[in-house]
């Protein structure tokens, strides 16, 4: 069968910018694509309206155009793009007047010069936006030093409350009941340098290195400061009760879960099962941690009624008189208000980290 040379259909469309044009070919082979002398020369076997052929045609552009167009064949057309050497609307694709058979306008690309205008200036502005926007989320220059010293802060954190929990659960194991009341001389001092650290967690926010709740974490730090320090520090009587250990055992517990979490965040990792025990674990944590706490302050009572410590005497210059253990009364209501407050805070950190989000549905 003898093979003739036919002009394939031709569409294009343009912009200020550029020319498209689209050849209805399948199935090409050997196209040979180029512009010579200001002239798109296209040849290519493939199928088109008059099947299996090889087809080809010359379109000398208008204007001066770049010579080197870039081209994609797909299964169904080839897709040429030609850049304009000066970016201008033409009134017509061809030199010659009179528009080639073969070419008819493509209707899916065409815009007129106003609607190109309008393209182009939607496609600045986007451009535009895109760089306000960089520009304002752009990178804070200390993040790694932030980063570096909460990562620090959370591993000190991590190592002392896991020696804690470690050293008082081996002495449970091997001591057995006899450890639970020799809880503070074991490991006071390494929980009282955690807790003194932990005011960072106050600081930390205040400085907006983290986005943690300040009012809970004021409840945090000061509850459990007020525990350790007064009610438990002060009164060596109350520093063998077995209490102290259900509640150095609930925190650290809590905390061996919740800075490893931060750690991870700081190197901006996430672990699944970790944030999930992470927002778990205070569910049966904190009214058993609470509990065990009013029991200390329960049983401090008696001791500060009976040396007398933080309370003001008769006579005084001031001649006013206020027992300490008032104060620990009042602070028992306060400890279960804390509670509340730092439950609700929790269960919505819980919604939001654990919850999936709902789709909207259009
Ligand atoms: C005027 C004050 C009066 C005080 C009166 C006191 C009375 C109150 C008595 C109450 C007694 C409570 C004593 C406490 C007892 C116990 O602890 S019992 C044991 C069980 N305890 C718990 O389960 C509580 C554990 N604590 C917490 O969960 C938290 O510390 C908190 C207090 C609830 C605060 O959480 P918050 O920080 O707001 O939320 P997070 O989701 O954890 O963090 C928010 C984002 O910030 C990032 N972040 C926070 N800290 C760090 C950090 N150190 N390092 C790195 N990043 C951190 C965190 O990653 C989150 O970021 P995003 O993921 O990007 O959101």
């Amino acid at each position: 069968m003898q093979t003739q040379t036919l002009t394939p259909h031709v569409y294009w469309a343009q912009r200020h910018c550029e020319v498209y044009v689209r050849v209805e070919l399948s199935d090409v082979q050997k196209s040979d694509i180029r512009i010579s002398e200001n002239t798109l020369l296209f040849s290519a076997r493939g199928h088109g309206a008059k099947g299996d052929n090889a087809y080809e045609f010359q379109l000398e552009f208008l204007e001066a155009v770049d010579p080197k167009p870039l081209f994609k064949v797909t299964e169904r057309q080839v897709n040429i793009t030609v850049k304009k050497t000066d970016s201008r609307w033409w009134d017509r694709l061809t030199k010659q007047e009179k528009k080639p058979i073969f070419l008819a306008p493509d209707f899916d690309r065409w815009l007129d010069e106003s609607d190109a205008e309008m393209e182009l200036r939607e496609k600045e502005e986007e451009r535009i936006n895109q760089i306000s926007v960089k520009s304002r989320v752009r990178k804070d220059p200390y993040i790694t030093i932030k980063k570096g010293y909460l990562f620090m802060y959370n591993l000190v954190q991590f190592l002392g409350f896991s020696w804690i929990f470690v050293n008082m659960t081996v002495r449970l194991f091997v001591l057995g009941q006899d450890s639970l009341f020799d809880t503070f001389h074991a490991v006071g001092d390494v929980m009282y340098f955690c807790q003194i650290f932990a005011v960072l967690e106050i600081i930390n926010p205040l400085l907006g290195l983290v986005k943690s709740g300040l009012v809970p974490a004021i409840i945090q730090v000061i509850g459990r400061n007020v525990i350790l320090f007064v009610v438990i520090g002060t009164q060596e009587e109350m520093q063998n009760k077995a209490a102290v250990f259900a509640v150095f055992y609930l925190w650290s517990i809590i905390e061996m879960f919740r800075y490893p979490y931060y750690m991870l965040s700081c190197i901006d990792t996430e672990w699944k099962i970790l944030t999930w025990i992470r927002y778990t674990i205070w569910i049966p944590l904190y009214p058993f941690g609470v509990i065990a706490e009013a029991v200390c302050v329960v049983q401090s009572i008696p001791h500060f009624d009976e040396t007398g410590r933080f309370s003001i005497v008769l006579p005084n210059p001031f001649n006013i008189s206020f027992g300490f253990s008032y104060f620990l009364q009042a602070y028992l209501i306060l400890m279960f208000l804390g509670l509340f407050i730092n439950f609700r805070h929790l269960y919505r950190l819980r919604n939001k980290r654990l919850k999936p989000r709902k789709r909207k549905m259009n």
